[in-house]
């Protein structure tokens, strides 16, 4: 029988269909990176919060100032956190630093590099200045009310320090969307053990989950289940106990006799959406829903599984939090000539060049099995060539995704 194969586009808008965002949690600002806001943070406060000195030196009035020579009379200090409570008066200054409030009166500040202290103690200035010279205005960052941060933004190092600058110690973000993932084979032991003569290890989880924290969830590791329906059923039935938004399997998707994953799924009350795609590697991807949970399932070659983990997993995720789906895909050129396609999108691991001259030279990478990580972890991107693309020659103009 023929293969009925779901176009790629299609799976990822099925994966994706009706998901609701995860709900909303406050957590400590010190806690915040990477997670995504739930609502828009305006600014509780002004920045800076008055008319701010620049620099290291003197608060004058401009117009004493303007032509030289100008002598000037030293009447107090501002240092940062203190105000000087006076007011400046003609051809008086006070001594003032860096984020000090700038003083009634003042309207320019002279750098320190350009003042001299004279033996009488007065303030002799080297340089004219300039009314407004090396004052920031009150409000020039921000203002109280204002909206700088809007929900759907991700936090990192810069957003963080914006958000507490606005004076939030707490943010509200999506809950992370918690991820349970399940390897399954008789093959498969941990990673650093002792290898029986048919075994290998698995390594599928360890890329999986990484994409998991990398997008912003949590990954739940149940662990490896041996090629057996009773116990392949019971980790089904604690992933669905553990209320993870979505379980991830491992392997056993394909159509061997050992391959009973989704038979043992559909048993435990999943809806199967779809099984088996257009696409290489990944053919025998499956997604279905079990009760509130989406289920993946992932096929085990380790590159298939990783190249679904980022094609399906990802924008699942994203969804997840509240954020946008957007074709990553780049334009570049082929280093090397291609054969044409057959009927499954092609996503072929390639070395990448960023070329000075803003080409991108994309050259697939000699062996393509979707067993081999060595060749997926030596590739910077995947070059995408949709079913039956023609035949390509170097030089060639292609679209790539490039890998994290
Ligand atoms: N007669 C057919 N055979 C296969 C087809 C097909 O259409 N007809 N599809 C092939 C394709 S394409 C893929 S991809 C694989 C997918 O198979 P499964 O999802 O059933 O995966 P397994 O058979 O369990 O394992 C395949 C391979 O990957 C290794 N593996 C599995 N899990 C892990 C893990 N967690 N970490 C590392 N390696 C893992 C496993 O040992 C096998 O070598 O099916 C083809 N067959
Ligand atoms: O398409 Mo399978 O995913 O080659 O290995």
């Amino acid at each position: 029988m023929a293969d009925a194969l779901l176009p790629v586009a299609d799976a990822v808008a099925r994966v994706t269909q009706d998901v609701e965002p995860t709900p909303t949690e406050i957590v400590p600002l010190g806690q915040a990176l990477n997670r995504v806001l739930a609502e828009p943070l305006a600014a509780r406060r002004t920045q800076p919060p008055f008319d701010v000195s620049a620099m290291d030196g003197y608060a004058v009035r401009a117009a004493d100032v303007a032509t030289l020579p100008a002598r000037l009379t030293l009447i107090g200090a501002a240092p940062a956190g203190h105000a000087f409570g006076g007011t400046v008066g003609p051809n008086q200054t006070v001594r003032i630093f860096t984020g000090a409030p700038v003083p009634d009166g003042a309207d320019a500040i002279l750098l320190q590099e350009d003042a001299a202290v004279e033996a009488d103690g007065r303030i002799r200035a080297t340089e004219a200045v300039r009314p407004q010279q090396h004052i920031r205005a009150k409000g020039l960052d921000f203002r109280e009310g204002e909206v700088l941060l809007p929900a759907g933004m991700r936090l990192g190092m810069r957003q963080l320090s914006l958000a507490a600058a606005l004076n939030h110690g707490e943010v509200p973000v999506r809950a992370r969307p918690r991820v349970a993932i399940l390897a399954t084979g008789d093959e498969l032991v941990p990673p650093g053990s002792e290898l029986g003569p048919n075994q290998i290890t698995a390594s599928n989880s360890f890329g999986i989950a990484a994409l998991v924290e990398i997008m912003g969830g949590t990954a739940v590791d149940l662990g490896i289940i041996p090629d057996d329906r009773a116990l392949l059923a019971a980790a089904i039935d604690r992933a669905s106990a553990s209320g993870a938004d979505i379980l991830v399997t491992l392997g056993g998707a394909s159509v061997g006799e050992h391959d009973f994953v989704r038979e043992v799924l559909v048993d435990r009350g999943m809806d199967l959406d779809f099984w088996k795609i257009a696409m290489r590697p990944g053919k025998p991807l499956m997604f279905g829903r079990l009760g509130p949970m989406r289920v993946l399932g992932l096929p085990g070659n380790p590159v298939s599984s990783l190249v679904c983990g980022l094609l399906f997993l990802k924008p699942l995720i994203q969804s997840l939090l509240g954020l946008p789906i957007t074709d990553e895909t780049e334009v570049a050129e082929l280093g090397a000539a291609v054969r044409a396609n057959d009927k499954r999108q092609d996503y072929i691991r390639a070395s990448l060049v960023d070329m000075p001259d803003g080409r991108h030279i994309a050259t697939p990478l000699p062996r393509q099995d979707s067993s081999m990580l060595s060749t997926f972890a030596q590739a910077l991107c995947l070059i995408v060539r949709p079913p039956f693309a023609e035949a390509e020659a170097m030089g060639a103009p292609c679209r790539i995704l490039r890998l994290p």
